[in-house]
């Protein structure tokens, strides 16, 4: 055994002067603990899921959706890379990878008419209105848009939702799913922290999930500010915030071992 495994194997992580947060009953299997704000959380990993909210090319490439809608996406590929680690780190600790996929058909009929707020709020909407032209092209199935950027592709064990609005709970199978699997710790990664991700965080929190975000595994629609709000009001009063080294070094990072 080499000393990188040796110290691997040594679990869990001793946190030192951080209170630790246990879902009661007690999680059964391996429990491991995660540095996190505002307090360290245990966890065992059958019992988890790490949550890839929409990384499509229409919230993490140029050309996509929100760049077309004037949002910045310069800034998206260190969260791509980062993303890419957990997901590894979470394969190999056993942890179950969910991706969402946020969209329509191309006809836009899931995206609801003029009765729903969405029709008036989704600024891809509003962007194709302005330009018929991308219209059957942003966040439409089928699509370039639509499709998970390159680099995150899912494999086989892993779940691939789709999902017609921000919440990842709302007419989707994510909560029976997790509740067939016994998962009731959700980490998030994905784009946007302060719309898809949050929204998906607090739903999951009334439904009694425990909610953490990998917080440099995000980024923001909008402003620095919006990031910082999103990241505030999670770790605040909805889940805990944590970052991509503290979740693999948490769950043992087996990646590299277990890369052939
Ligand atoms: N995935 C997201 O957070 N989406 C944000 C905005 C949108 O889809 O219009």
């Amino acid at each position: 055994m080499t000393m990188l495994q040796e110290s691997r194997a040594e679990k869990p992580k001793a946190i030192e002067n951080q209170t630790i947060v246990r879902r009661e009953p007690k999680n059964t299997g391996d429990e491991v603990i995660l540095t996190a704000r505002p307090e360290a959380i245990a966890f065992t990993p059958q019992q988890t899921a790490l949550i890839v909210v929409d990384m499509q090319n229409a919230y993490a490439s140029q050309g996509g959706y929100l760049d077309l809608a004037g949002f910045d996406v310069s800034a998206t590929a260190p969260v791509i890379a980062n993303i890419k680690v957990a997901i590894a780190a979470a394969r190999a600790a056993g942890i179950k990878v969910i991706f969402f996929q946020n969209g329509w058909d191309n006809q836009y009929v899931e995206a609801g008419g003029a009765g729903s707020p969405n029709f008036h709020k989704s600024n891809a909407l509003k962007t194709m209105r302005k330009r018929p032209e991308l219209m059957g092209k942003l966040l439409a199935k089928g699509d370039w848009d639509y499709d998970l950027v390159d680099e995150l592709q899912p494999q086989p064990g892993d779940i691939v939702l789709p999902k017609p609005r921000y919440s990842g709970f709302f007419n989707t199978q994510l909560d029976s799913l997790l509740r067939s699997y016994g998962i009731h710790h959700l980490v998030f990664t994905g784009i946007a922290t302060n719309v898809c991700v949050e929204s998906t965080l607090r739903d999951g929190f009334f439904l009694e999930y425990f909610g953490v975000v990998l917080e440099d595994a995000t980024h923001q629609a909008g402003p620095d500010f919006a990031q910082k709000a999103a990241i505030y009001n999670i770790e605040t009063f909805f889940g805990w915030v944590s970052d991509v080294r503290s979740f693999c070094d948490a769950v043992g990072d087996k990646s590299e071992q277990n890369a052939a």
